[in-house]
């Protein structure tokens, strides 16, 4: 079973209510971008109507109440993730952002002519781009761990490629294409042991199950508010504080500062060294409103839900005549890229599309991994906690239709 009332979890979902094309919305993009409870809604409308002003500057009331909302939800995060130290959690726009961070500071501090940042081939362009930048920038090489046909990381790999010009290991918890969990704390070990930091891209992790930073023992850890149900425009950069600490900052401007004279500035410490200029106080508050909502929820029981309709999702999956998985490694989440045939996975979506059912096509921002497995793009199916049976159902009758076009 889901392991919570998935009745009650999905009437918490607004927009999940409507017809679309005359049909009911079957919402199965979640790995794109997560839906949001009315929570959620609810702590964005109370802080604008009550709280709002800008943050640490203010010696009025308003202002009070927006730092202590803002650092607030520093602090719920910091619970969420299991971090040390509160001044662990740099807020930022999202992955995307934590990831440039990391790459613009520890990357031109410490990666220089000859060295080496090690990805894998599964990585999301996020993570790949700016250490491309970085690796150009110093004349540095960016060296890549292979995939196996399963979509698994090829660890027999790993020793070799932490070379002793490997300045940093960026690696994604789990695969958005293929749903594939990587072993972070085997990794983890086996770059310490080579005094290699090791950044992970949490994006489509800490929305599934249960993350500690901590007992991951990794430098850096990314995610998106946005696919965990809150807002988008927010995002989180976990680091170890000795590790930020060592950083120069990322942008120049207010609050990051404390002292600017037209000869030097005395840089903030951290983490309001690395949050230039008003920060998004609205942002932070609303993604504060979801992690309360899972806790609520509570994450073990949204990793029950997602394991138990990954079964339910793979098994009707499998069971369309013709239809492909690609990348077939054991996961925990609720993602599923597909061919069909030869249908062009556009005109999969776009068939589904016509049936209400919203899934993604495409390269999903990970061509180097669809080009590893021969396939200029997929059709993929993402779950959440709000997903249900009958969505699957759903999406398995819109697959037929696909054939009955098509094939
Ligand atoms: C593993 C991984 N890493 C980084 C990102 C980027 O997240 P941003 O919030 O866009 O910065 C994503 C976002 N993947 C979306 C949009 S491409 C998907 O459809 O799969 C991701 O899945």
């Amino acid at each position: 079973g889901p392991g919570f009332d998935l009745a009650r979890v999905r009437a918490d979902f607004p927009i999940l209510r409507q017809e679309v094309r005359g049909r009911p919305l079957v919402y199965l993009d979640s790995a794109a971008t997560g839906q949001k409870p009315q929570a959620v809604l609810d702590a964005l409308t109370r802080y604008y109507t009550h709280d709002n002003a800008n943050v640490h500057r203010g010696v009025h009331i308003l202002s009070e109440r927006a730092t202590q909302a803002f650092e607030d939800a520093r602090e719920t995060v910091r619970r969420f993730i299991h971090a040390k130290d509160v001044r662990e959690v740099i807020f930022v726009r999202g992955t995307t952002e934590a990831i440039n961070l990391v790459a613009a500071t520890y990357g031109r501090k410490h990666v220089g002519p000859g060295d080496e940042v090690l990805i894998s081939a599964m990585e999301h362009h996020s993570n790949i781009v700016p250490w491309q930048m970085v690796c150009d920038a110093a004349g540095a090489k960016l060296r890549v761990i292979p995939v196996d046909e399963r979509g698994e990381l090829q660890m027999d790999a790993v020793d070799a490629l932490l070379t002793e010009r490997t300045r940093l290991l960026a690696i994604t918890h789990v695969s958005n294409a293929l749903g594939s969990v990587n072993p972070i704390k085997e990794l983890v070990a086996k770059a310490h042991a080579k005094n290699i930091p090791v950044l992970v891209d949490g994006a489509q992790s800490v929305t599934h199950f249960p993350v500690d930073v901590q007992d991951l023992g990794c430098d850096f850890y990314a995610f998106s508010g946005h696919k965990l149900f809150g807002p988008t425009g927010i995002g989180v950069l976990y680091g170890k504080l000795s590790m930020l600490e060592s950083l120069p900052p990322y942008q120049g401007g207010g609050d990051m500062i404390l002292s600017v004279t037209m000869e030097k500035t005395v840089y903030n410490r951290v983490p309001h060294r690395f949050e230039a200029g008003t920060p998004d106080m609205a942002g932070a508050v609303g993604l504060a409103a979801a992690i309360r909502y899972l806790e609520a929820v509570g994450m073990e029981n949204v990793s029950q839900h997602d394991q138990w309709l990954l079964a339910y999702a793979t098994d009707a999956l499998r069971s369309v005549p013709g239809l492909k998985l690609v990348g077939t490694a054991p996961r925990k989440t609720g993602v599923l890229s597909f061919t069909l045939e030869d249908v062009h996975p556009h005109d999969v979506g776009t068939i589904l599309d016509q049936e209400g059912i919203c899934i993604r096509t495409g390269h999903h921002c990970a061509q180097p991994l669809m080009q590893r497995f021969g396939v200029a793009a997929t059709a993929r199916a993402s779950l959440a906690l709000y997903n249900t049976r009958e969505d699957v159902d759903a999406l398995v009758k819109g697959l037929h239709k696909v054939k009955e076009v098509f094939a």
